[in-house]
């Protein structure tokens, strides 16, 4: 029986996946195999000496330990993309909210509820206070081009806009996806200079902490329209409240409020609603568990954040998965200790990602003694093994 530990509310067209014969799921469960979470923190969380795996059902990670999970031989998987057409969507309603009054309007509206026969003569009178700008013919500059990204730049493109995008890191896939109407800019100055509207899609990382603040704010043309459907931590705070109360931010729109901007003037501030549609939480939940199956029966990885792309079809014999520093003279160490127990490698994998390496070995016998995992671990630089018994 395997154990999964729900850290939040995860959609149950994907949980189902999990065959109940074989697998046991609970919010609150000793020693879980592994974790399905959105965005809980679990930064403060003791993590478990039997957790094998954490799974984000989402794309951000920055709410999980990675580096602590890499150094326990802990996978993480994240869904890329599964979620992007739900925040493509909002942050074109976003865009269309810091153009367009509609806030503001909807909420005076509700103040005439009681003005009987004058409610049309009142509306009248009244709209002239909450007149907008159209979004054709506007510049948008998207800074990350990837899942999200892409698929903003092309929507708002088909809307009239003149889009230009910014990502130094961009992966082929996403670039064969944007529309070749879309300007690439080479650096931030230039794209921030040219825009009347930014979108930030980028993760939430040491090094883009803050990443919006007084420079960047003094790069964009007076009035410019900024949204943040990423991580409010892209964006510096006090920089944000000078940049607005000085008019060179008319609007910001954000999926992530806080103390501070909350309280700020020509803040349109979202509850972290991105990715709250049931097709993109469905279609997350789907990929999460599905990867997570893959993984704990068959050692498989594919969307791992920190650990290699690896999969190999098995054979009739045991599998035995392997987590070692990316340094040299492992292979052989490892091999060595497998035949010293008269076991027959069959097939192996040996994939690398950074400092670490991840091997996948079939071996022809069916059934292994668990000794074989402290021989294993005791070789140093090996910092997880497991055995999967046929
Ligand atoms: N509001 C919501 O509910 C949601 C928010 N998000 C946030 O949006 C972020 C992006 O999501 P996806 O597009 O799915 O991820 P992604 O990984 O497909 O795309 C991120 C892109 O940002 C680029 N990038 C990284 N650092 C950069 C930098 N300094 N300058 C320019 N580009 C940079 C990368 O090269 C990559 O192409 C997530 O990390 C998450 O924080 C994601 C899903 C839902
Ligand atoms: O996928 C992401 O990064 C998100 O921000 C979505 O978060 P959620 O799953 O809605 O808590």
């Amino acid at each position: 029986m395997f154990k999964i530990q729900t850290l939040n509310k995860i959609d149950p067209d994907g949980l189902r996946l999990f065959p109940l014969n074989n697998y046991e799921i609970a919010s609150e469960i000793p020693n879980p195999d592994a974790i399905v979470l959105r965005s809980f923190k679990m930064h403060d969380m003791e993590l478990p000496s039997s957790l094998k795996a954490v799974a984000r059902a989402g794309a951000g990670v920055n709410n999980i330990p990675v580096e602590k999970c890499t150094e326990k031989g802990i996978v993480v998987f994240n869904t890329p993309g599964a979620n992007a057409n739900g925040v493509k969507e909002l942050v074109i309603a976003g865009l269309l909210l810091s153009s367009r009054d509609i806030i503001d309007g909807a909420a005076w509206v509700k103040t005439l509820a009681d003005k009987g026969d004058e409610i049309p003569a009142s509306i009248e009178q009244g709209k002239k206070n909450f007149g907008g700008q159209e979004i054709k013919g506007k510049t948008l500059a998207v800074i990350g081009l990837g899942a999200i990204g892409v698929l903003v730049a092309n929507a708002a493109q088909t809307l009239g806009m003149n889009v230009i995008g910014y990502d130094p890191y961009m992966k082929v896939q996403q670039a064969l996806k944007l529309s070749n109407q879309v300007t690439w800019v080479e650096g931030i100055q230039p794209i921030l200079a040219q825009a009347d509207y930014v979108t930030l899609n980028i993760p939430l990382t040491p090094e883009t902490e803050g990443y919006i603040n007084k420079e960047k704010f003094n790069m964009m043309k007076d009035g410019v329209r900024l949204l943040n459907f990423a991580r409010g931590g892209l964006v510096n705070r006090s920089d944000l409240k000078e940049a607005i109360a000085a008019g060179k931010v008319s609007r910001y729109v954000t999926d992530f409020p806080n103390e501070e901007t909350l309280n700020m003037d020509k803040v349109i501030a979202i509850p972290h609603l991105g990715a709250s549609t049931k097709e993109s939480e469905t279609n997350c939940a789907v990929m999460a568990v599905n990867q997570l199956k893959d993984f704990i029966e068959d050692g498989n990885i594919k969307n791992s954040v920190n650990f290699p792309e690896a999969f190999m079809e098995r054979n009739d014999g045991a599998r035995i998965l392997i987590g070692n520093k990316n340094i040299p003279n492992m292979v052989s160490q490892i091999s060595s200790a497998l035949a010293s127990e008269g076991l027959n490698i069959d097939n192996m994998l040996n994939k690398k990602r950074d400092n670490i390496a991840y091997n996948i070995i079939d071996v022809t016998r069916s059934k292994i003694d668990e000794q074989l995992i402290s021989k294993l671990k005791s070789i140093e630089g090996v910092f997880m093994v497991r055995i999967i018994q046929k």
